[in-house]
């Protein structure tokens, strides 16, 4: 597979490491200082995806830029939702390939699914009250974390009572951490809480490839939802 690997950070870094392992090409890398490479012969020519890790406010003009020349996006940027309408938009008037995902680890896709599970049967246990918690690294952009709002939109979905207006999320921002979320139910009896701490990025990283990978020769928006399918209950 031919990958273009828009952003060039500390995502950018861990994706070619990976993508290489598994013997893709990295055709072409664009950041910021070389945009005019959107119009390169290999990027317009030999690139079978884009993988995008770039900043909240650059996502989805990257996305645009992408889709004018037809190629396929895997983008793992968060803080830039208030755009997802118009991408879907886009892939189903304009066949376009777009694969979001707040979050690429595996362990995390599991941690979502355990976490919608708990908040169902928390549906029938008003005495608890649930709240979520991320820490991240002191570089990061956007609060709440892209993962914490996945998360809270699992528990809204299946607790009643919650809303996005009462379901509380703690940001904090710790040196290098690369991402903790915790999902919280307190009782006035007792606390029940789960946790996915990442030790590291390459769970994303892989995560991103396996998408790339995973969307060859389809169109439309697709998620983690439609990859993990045949293997999540
Ligand atoms: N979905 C997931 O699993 C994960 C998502 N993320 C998200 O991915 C994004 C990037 O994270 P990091 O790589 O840690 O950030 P970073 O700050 O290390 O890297 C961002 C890179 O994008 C470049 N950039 C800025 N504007 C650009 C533009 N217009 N075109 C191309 N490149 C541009 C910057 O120069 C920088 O090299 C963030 O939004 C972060 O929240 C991070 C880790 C996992
Ligand atoms: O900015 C990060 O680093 C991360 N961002 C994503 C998020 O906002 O949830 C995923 C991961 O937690 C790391």
């Amino acid at each position: 597979m031919n990958i273009a690997l828009v952003g060039y950070g500390k995502m950018g870094h861990e994706i070619e490491k990976i993508a290489r392992e598994r013997k893709h090409n990295i055709v072409s890398i664009i950041d910021i200082d070389n945009q005019e490479d959107f119009d390169s012969n290999d990027f317009l020519h030999h690139t079978d995806v884009a993988i995008e890790f770039t900043r909240p406010e650059t996502a989805f003009p990257n996305y645009m830029k992408c889709f004018e020349r037809n190629i396929p996006v895997v983008t793992g940027t968060t803080g830039w939702l208030q755009h997802l309408e118009k991408i879907k938009k886009e892939c189903q008037e304009n066949k376009q390939t777009f694969f979001y995902a707040s979050n690429y680890s595996i362990g995390v896709n599991l941690f979502f699914a355990l976490s919608k599970f708990l908040a169902k049967m928390m549906n029938n246990f008003s005495q608890y009250d649930v709240s979520i918690e991320e820490v991240h690294h002191v570089h990061k952009l956007d609060s709440p974390s892209g993962t914490a709002i996945t998360l809270s939109e699992g528990i809204i979905e299946n607790i009643n009572r919650k809303t996005f207006s009462n379901l509380s999320i703690r940001s904090k921002r710790e040196d290098e951490v690369p991402g903790i979320h915790t999902v919280i139910y307190r009782s006035e009896a007792d606390i029940i809480s789960i946790r996915h701490n990442a030790n590291n990025r390459k769970g994303f990283a892989l995560g991103a490839i396996l998408a790339a990978e995973y969307i060859q020769k389809k169109t439309g928006f697709l998620t983690m939802n439609d990859l993990l399918k045949p293997i999540l209950i």
